[in-house]
């Protein structure tokens, strides 16, 4: 695969027509080979009732597996995870890399995008302007009380505190699922999300500066509170994440939102790494 390409390597091992790849161990690293970077979107989906933790008895596994096949035939990739839950698929294919002694961190992103792309709609409607125009800061994990929009950090301090925006903004992902009843969750504004920090991601390689998007990477800034993943604004660069951003100033009310996001986050970060451990796989 020319460099430049992502190689989305969901529709691989199925039936289906979409991409047409040739759906063997050896189609699988022919698709991978020189990919400068890989989308992991393949799994399940939920259903109506479930959280995006109840996908990770099916989607650890897949996500094993493809990390395995990514990490032999294309080391060097950044590796975007979108398959959930996002929170522990990541540490997934982390483990797996390290594994193979192949783990680059800075190259490694769960992606978050959408729930940046949801809380600009949102505010967008309240306050009657153009979501593009929104730089609403989310940070966290990507599933539940672990997703933490900082309004304070926004044109819109006042809406710190709006118990209705959060929990759309928590919880945007239920909505798609119940709309759907059992036909899935977001896919045409996970499409957006993901083709947006693919684009960001390339630009950022190809030398634009001051490219940031907002992902959950091996991070700093909670490590002392033993959580070695977090999701902050990020800037891109050629070798991939350039710099973390810090979270900065937050209100009492956001830093209680965040205390209850790294407890969250620390359990399912944690499962990811045992599951590894205890299921290696082939
Ligand atoms: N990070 C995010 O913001 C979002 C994440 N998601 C997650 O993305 C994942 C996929 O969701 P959808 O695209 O809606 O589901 P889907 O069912 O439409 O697509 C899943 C794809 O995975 C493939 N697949 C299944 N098992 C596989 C295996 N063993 N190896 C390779 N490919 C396999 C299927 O062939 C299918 O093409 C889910 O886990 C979902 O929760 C969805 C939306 C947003
Ligand atoms: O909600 C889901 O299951 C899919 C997802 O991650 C999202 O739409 O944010």
């Amino acid at each position: 695969m020319a460099p430049g390409v992502a190689a989305d390597i969901s529709h691989i091992n199925t039936k289906s027509k979409v991409t047409g790849y040739d759906p063997t161990p050896s189609g699988l690293a022919a698709a991978l080979k020189g990919a400068e970077i890989v989308l992991i979107p393949a799994g399940v989906p939920r259903k109506p009732g479930m959280t995006r933790d109840d996908l990770f008895n099916t989607n650890a596994s897949i996500v094993r597996d493809l990390a395995k096949a990514a990490a032999e035939s294309a080391p060097d990739a950044n590796i975007l995870v979108i398959s959930n839950p996002v929170n522990s698929t990541v540490p997934i294919v982390a483990e797996i890399f390290k594994a193979k002694g192949v783990y680059n961190p800075k190259r490694l992103f769960g992606v978050t995008t959408l729930d940046v792309v949801r809380a600009s709609r949102f505010v967008s409607e309240i306050k009657n302007t153009d979501p593009k125009d929104e730089n609403i800061v989310v940070v966290g994990g990507h599933s539940g009380v672990t997703i933490v929009p900082l309004f304070s950090q926004s044109s819109h301090p006042d809406l710190v505190g709006n118990a209705e925006l959060l929990n759309r903004v928590q919880f945007g992902g239920d909505e798609v699922v119940k709309a759907k009843d059992g036909a899935g969750s977001a896919t045409l504004s996970m499409a957006m999300a993901g083709a947006r920090f693919a684009e960001s991601l390339l630009r950022a390689a190809q030398g634009e500066k001051g490219v940031v998007e907002p992902t959950f990477v091996d991070s700093p800034l909670y490590k002392d509170q033993g959580v070695e993943f977090f999701a902050s604004k990020v800037e891109l660069g050629p070798s991939g994440v350039e710099k973390i951003h810090e979270v900065g100033k937050v209100t009492a009310e956001e830093q209680k939102l965040l205390d209850a996001c790294i407890s969250d986050l620390k359990k399912n970060i944690d499962k990811g790494v045992a599951f590894v451990a205890q299921n290696p796989g082939k």
